[in-house]
């Protein structure tokens, strides 16, 4: 176990994400309690001296993790030498609103992000997107850093994917652990797609132990899909613990490797895989293993699950057709 401490980028590490974020990461959710980790948090001006104060926080919990904070607002300078890079700084959508409406709002931010990283980051570095609309942001991002290879770039569906398996565990009485094999295809919106249909609960398929279309199609899919909505809807503000938990989950088992017989939902560029338009950041199954992921090939697509991808795929070819006119790519 190396003792050099990962250099990890947070950005809106100010806001409700990052309050929760901050902390999993500074106390060893991410690299376990031997690795050290350096944050490099990075804010707008007016943001700088809430972020100071996170800071005091952090320091009062004396994380034997935590080997070092930087804090600014200078993009260049917080991502100098970053492994990972969490993009979480964005602004959240309201009641009523569909996460693609902030696309212009929040499109240039990933444009100048994408550059700064391409400009400073370590050669080694692994680039995840929280920030809504995070598909398309991610494709901003991973359009303006030419240099990084465009496997180093990921979107959060990890949160959707988590949805997945405690709303199947919950129907079925299983417990989280039992359910492997979830995928969540598509947007990072309510056109995902989550998949029980190569799922499974203790080994069986998981659409065979439910047993009620009705409930997957009715059910299931709209709950997981439009669970940000809800949470807006109860909370008067978007998923914030969740989504930082999710931030982990995913940068946690895109370096340390899924394990064997499992799988995890990582929006990545498609090579085509599925059907999927090429270049688009959609979300697949996907395997990891030394810091790189692979699609998982072979899976049979029904009819009904081929209009469900093809549905959310589109609302992606949208998006990035929306982001060139406004000239983000
Ligand atoms: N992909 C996912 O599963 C989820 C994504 N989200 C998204 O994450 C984003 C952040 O959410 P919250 O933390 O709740 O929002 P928030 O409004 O509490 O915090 C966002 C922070 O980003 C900062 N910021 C704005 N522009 C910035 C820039 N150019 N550089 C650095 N920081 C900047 C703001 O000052 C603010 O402190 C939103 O876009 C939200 O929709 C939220 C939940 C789940
Ligand atoms: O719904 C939102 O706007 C926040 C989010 O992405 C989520 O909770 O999945």
């Amino acid at each position: 176990m190396s003792s050099t401490p990962l250099k990890v980028a947070v950005t809106g590490a100010a806001g409700q994400i990052g309050y929760s974020l901050l902390f999993r990461l500074a106390s060893g959710s991410l690299l376990g309690a031997d690795r050290p980790i350096e944050l490099r948090l990075l804010e707008i001006t007016p943001a700088l001296k809430a972020l100071e104060g996170v800071v005091m926080e952090l320091d009062d919990c004396a994380f034997p993790t935590l080997a070092g904070v930087e804090i600014g607002d200078d993009a260049e300078k917080i991502f100098d030498g970053v492994n990972l890079a969490l993009l979480v700084g964005a602004r959240p959508r309201g009641p009523g609103m569909e996460r693609g409406d902030l696309l212009s709002a929040n499109g240039a931010i990933f444009t100048a992000q994408g550059k700064a990283l391409n400009n400073v980051a370590a050669d080694d570095v692994r680039i995840g997107v929280t920030g809504n609309p995070a598909n398309t942001n991610a494709l901003i991002a991973m359009t303006n850093a030419p240099d990084i290879p465009q496997e180093r770039f990921s979107a959060l569906t990890r949160l959707d994917h988590n949805r997945a398996i405690s709303q199947l565990a919950a129907k079925t009485g299983a417990s989280v652990t039992d359910i492997k094999k979830m995928t969540i295809w598509g947007n990072h919106s309510a056109t995902q797609y989550p998949d029980l249909f190569h799922a499974e609960i203790g080994g069986k398929n998981a659409a065979e132990v439910v047993g009620d279309q009705d409930w997957l199609e009715n059910t299931f899919i709209p709950t997981v899909a439009k669970r940000g909505a809800a949470i807006i809807e109860a909370r008067g503000s978007s998923s914030a613990a969740s989504a930082a938990s999710a931030t982990v989950d995913a940068a946690r088992d895109w370096l340390h490797g899924t394990p064997e017989g499992d799988w995890v939902s990582m929006a990545v560029v498609s090579d085509g895989s599925y059907g999927v338009p090429e270049g688009l950041i959609s979300s697949f199954p996907v395997t990891t293993k030394d810091g790189d992921w692979s699609i998982v090939q072979g899976l049979d697509i029904d009819d009904f699950s081929r209009a469900k991808i093809d549905a959310s795929t589109a609302e992606l070819a949208d998006e990035r057709a929306a982001v060139t006119e406004l000239g983000l790519i």
